[in-house]
């Protein structure tokens, strides 16, 4: 794991959309596995801009998401789905046939999200205060594979500044990918800022690897990097 401590948010922004550029350049047809949440906005930001005025093109490539709210409808504001139009595909040349941001509570939509995430090359990824990736909460076996999650009241706080800081009108529940599928993108690239990511982090890096940590299972994986601002990084030993 390769572990890059920068100056600040703009910084890591900068240098993971730099990762994904590199990607989209080489291999126009890259597939992209993507982020919601407040740390990869800077990425897609650098992203769009770049797209605005290089040209970077996104036309051939294809992205899957990780996750979504159970219940809630695709164009409610708070649906990872509107999120990652508004935040990413409105401002790039991506075919929206392309995108797919997993949907549904049974099953059967599990099994085909599942199906679907194929030959990802890189995997974007954020990291939840209690360790969790995608939506897999401290617990989740490190094989699972799309499935239907109930969400920690840890994770309901912590959204809830999306809900109108109120943890009632955060879902319950959500759909994810599994920590098996995440596992199997070539690449993963994790972003994270802020004090409060500080002990996941440690953990992830330095704990054992161990389900109630989640993201400690990228200690086994043999291509990850991570851009972390000072703060994030603050409890590392070194
Ligand atoms: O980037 P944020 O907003 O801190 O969220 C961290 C993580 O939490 C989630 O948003 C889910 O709670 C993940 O999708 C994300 O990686």
């Amino acid at each position: 794991m390769k572990v890059v401590v920068c100056e600040n948010y703009d910084d890591l922004s900068n240098k993971a959309f730099e990762v994904i550029k590199e990607q989209v350049v080489e291999k126009p047809n890259s597939v992209l596995g993507l982020a919601t949440g407040s740390s990869p906005v800077g990425m897609y930001q650098d992203m769009i801009k770049d797209h605005k005025e290089n040209g970077t093109s996104y036309k051939d490539v294809s992205t899957y998401n990780l996750d979504e709210y159970v219940g809630i409808d695709r164009k409610d504001p708070q649906s990872y789905y509107t999120f990652m139009n508004e935040n990413l595909f409105s401002g790039i040349d991506i075919d929206p046939n392309n995108t797919h941001v997993p949907y549904g509570n049974t099953k059967e939509d599990c099994e085909k999200y599942e199906d679907a995430v194929n030959g990802v090359d890189i995997q974007v990824l954020g990291i939840g205060q209690n360790g969790h990736i995608g939506f897999n909460e401290p617990g989740t076996p490190f094989d699972e594979p799309t499935h239907i999650v109930d969400l920690t009241e840890n994770t309901r706080e912590a959204n809830a500044r999306f809900f109108d800081n109120d943890i009632n009108k955060v879902p319950t529940q959500a759909i994810t990918q599994g920590i098996g599928t995440i596992m199997k993108a070539k690449k993963i690239l994790l972003v994270a800022n802020g004090a409060n990511k500080a002990d996941a982090l440690k953990a992830m890096i330095e704990g054992d690897v161990n389900i109630e940590c989640p993201a400690s299972v990228l200690q086994k994986h043999p291509d990850v990097i991570v851009f972390i601002d000072k703060e994030a990084a603050s409890k590392l030993s070194k």
